[in-house]
């Protein structure tokens, strides 16, 4: 089992605790978060993650238990073993595409998988010295794809990472995401409201407040 989480609960300051389903994730496995708005999506990503210490319950990922690693492990753990796609790209902008890229190995000291043929991949292969002002939106958005699998990590976590794409990328985006953590023996969790995600992964849970 890669990913195991039980019992796991939080609770935001000056707000009632919520309860989190159990999450059981093999290599290559996908899974969707689901739920309405305001429901807890983004703070079971960031419990996930290690961003956020649960109220009750526990994560264990790749055999380690989240709770028993101080914040400086915890920071490495997740430079190592988790990649996180966002929402909206978040890409350095003084930084081309391949550099944004570089510096998730030079700052988790993992190695590096081959960074040209991840772009090649992700149908970017051209973009590789471009500057990241001038990509559009689509394509910001894979090279984020490609930032979170560059060490090739044992998670990938994204949040609404189609939201902003028109059908064409969205469906490219998703596409990329399950072929690629697939390939890398990668779990990948998802929060999503998007139709066209859940058209491609049937495996979810539901968070409710
Ligand atoms: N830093 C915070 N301090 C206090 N309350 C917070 C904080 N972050 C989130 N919350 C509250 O916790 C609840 C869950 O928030 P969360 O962002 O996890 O929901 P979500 O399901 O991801 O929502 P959405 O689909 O709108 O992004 C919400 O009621 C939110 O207002």
């Amino acid at each position: 089992m890669l990913l195991q989480t039980s019992s796991l609960s939080f609770s935001h300051p000056g707000q009632s605790p919520i309860q989190f389903p159990d999450i059981h994730l093999n290599s290559g496995d996908s899974l969707l978060i689901l739920g309405k708005s305001g429901s807890g999506k983004t703070t079971l990503l960031n419990l996930l993650s290690g961003l956020l210490r649960p109220l009750t319950g526990e994560v264990i990922l790749d055999g380690k238990s989240l709770s028993k690693l101080s914040s400086h492990e915890l920071d490495e753990f997740r430079g190592k073993k988790i990649g996180i796609v966002f929402q909206k790209p978040h890409l350095i902008s003084a930084l081309n595409v391949k550099e944004n890229l570089q510096l998730v190995p030079y700052f988790s000291k993992e190695k590096a998988q081959n960074l040209d043929q991840l772009l090649i991949d992700l149908g970017i292969g051209g973009k590789a010295k471009s500057s990241v002002l001038t990509l559009s939106e689509g394509e910001a958005q894979r090279v984020s794809i490609a930032r979170a699998l560059a060490v090739s990590p044992k998670l990938i976590l994204a949040d609404e990472p189609t939201s902003s794409l028109d059908d064409e990328h969205a469906e490219k985006v998703i596409q990329l995401l399950k072929s690629q953590s697939e390939k890398i023996g990668a779990a990948l969790v998802i929060v999503t409201h998007d139709q066209r995600v859940k058209n491609h992964i049937s495996n979810f849970i539901e968070v409710k407040a």
